[in-house]
């Protein structure tokens, strides 16, 4: 395939081929794949059963077709991106389109599966107690974010308002949080759903699972330090959830798997398996075009087959469209850590931006995180920051 001129380190090799929903110009949107820095417009190339699918404007008629469609349209795609007659004259640049949120989210889902991560927040949030509580290495923590407030890649973040208390404070105040943050992740879009009542297991993530985005899951750490016990986050977290534009396949990503880290206290058997990956990904987070941490996924200690298991072991049903995200990566370094929180230590020991003491987002600042697996990129996923409403 040597027709298509894909520039140096493009994230979107002819092996890639992720998919995503375009706007171009007055057109309804619809979904592409992305090849080098252009799309190749679907609808009008695939099948008449396909067509109709892709000319929807989200992903979900497509990722609702399950397992053996995504599989024949991937060995579909890759063929068809040789057909130079075929597909020229479908070819988008992707400068001429703004790219939609992918998916109609159903249900979101947001765990905390690293270790580094829940350590880190363990000692600033509860800085007398155990780091990591005594449920963390035997089930997958999470808790239910907000479905309705995920949004696409390039979306303003108004900063929020709440309630916020410092800890030595006789009682809240209410206005703009002063400790906006990311978190770095990455999430996993549910495809074929599951019967109410029926758990999915370990060995049934590949049927259930198409893809995965990048997620930068804003968050207030005064609005959630005061409000979160004993439920968890609410209104700390549920203003914004960003995701990346484009869906990059498991299949995409076959090559980048690894092996789980070792899981010591062993897991119950719902959580055990044969085959648990964990995927070789690497993030990079840009405040105002700097980098300032490279958040490695490789050693997340849960792996998304596990999520998925212990999400549904009680019976829940997943949907088309639903979205579970790894929660915060980070890794054992300093310039590896996936928020402001834990990079500034809770805002005490700024980083340095440009040249200037930072510590938490600032209003027009600008944070944009990209995740490659090897050569296979899974774009990036950016917002800004405007000011509160008041
Ligand atoms: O430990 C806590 O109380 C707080 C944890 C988080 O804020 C992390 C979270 O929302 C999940 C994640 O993204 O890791
Ligand atoms: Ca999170
Ligand atoms: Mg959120």
């Amino acid at each position: 395939m040597s027709w298509i001129d894909i520039p140096d380190g493009s994230p979107f090799g002819a092996d890639n081929l992720p998919l995503g929903v375009f706007r171009h110009g007055d057109q309804e949107p619809r979904i592409g794949a992305a090849i080098g820095d252009q799309i190749i417009d679907l609808a009008p190339v695939a099948s008449a059963e396909l067509a109709d699918v892709f000319a929807q404007p989200t992903l979900n008629a497509f990722l609702a077709l399950g397992r053996p469609v995504w599989s024949e349209t991937r060995a579909w795609l890759l063929d068809l991106v040789n057909d130079r007659d075929a597909v020229e004259p479908h070819l988008i640049p992707q400068s001429a389109v703004t790219m939609l949120l992918p998916i109609e989210v159903g249900d979101y889902v947001d765990f905390y599966a690293s270790e580094q991560h829940a350590t880190n927040l363990g000692r600033l949030f509860r800085p007398d107690a155990e780091p990591l509580l005594p449920n963390w290495k035997h089930l997958p923590v999470g808790y239910h974010g907000r479905a309705g407030t995920v949004v696409a890649s390039g979306t303003d973040i108004v900063r929020p308002s709440g309630q916020l208390k410092a800890p030595d404070a006789a009682a809240p105040t209410y206005g703009p949080s002063q400790r906006l943050d990311i978190e770095v992740e990455l999430g996993y879009v549910v495809g074929t759903p599951s019967a109410l009542g029926k758990p999915v297991s370990v060995e049934d993530f590949h049927e259930h699972v198409y893809g995965v985005v990048v997620v930068n899951d804003w968050s207030a750490r005064d609005i959630q330090g005061w409000e979160y016990v004993p439920l968890g986050p609410f209104l700390g977290k549920s203003f914004a959830t960003s995701i990346s534009p484009w869906v990059v396949s498991l299949d995409a990503l076959e090559s980048a798997t690894v092996d789980l880290p070792a899981q010591d206290p062993p897991v119950l058997p719902y959580l055990a398996g044969k085959n648990l990956v964990n995927y070789d990904i690497t993030f990079e987070v840009r405040i105002n075009g700097h980098l300032v941490s490279t958040p490695p996924y490789r050693d997340i200690y849960w792996s998304p087959a596990q999520m998925l298991a212990h999400m549904t072991v009680n019976g829940a049903s997943i949907r088309t469209g639903d979205l579970y995200a790894s929660g915060t990566v980070s890794g054992t370094e300093q310039d590896q850590l996936g928020s402001l929180i834990e990079l500034t230590k809770a805002g005490r020991e700024p980083i340095t931006v440009d040249g200037k003491d930072y510590t938490f987002l600032q209003d027009g600042d600008e944070v944009t995180i990209t995740a490659h697996a090897g050569p296979i990129g899974l774009g990036e996923v950016t917002g800004r920051i405007t000011p509160a409403v008041s």
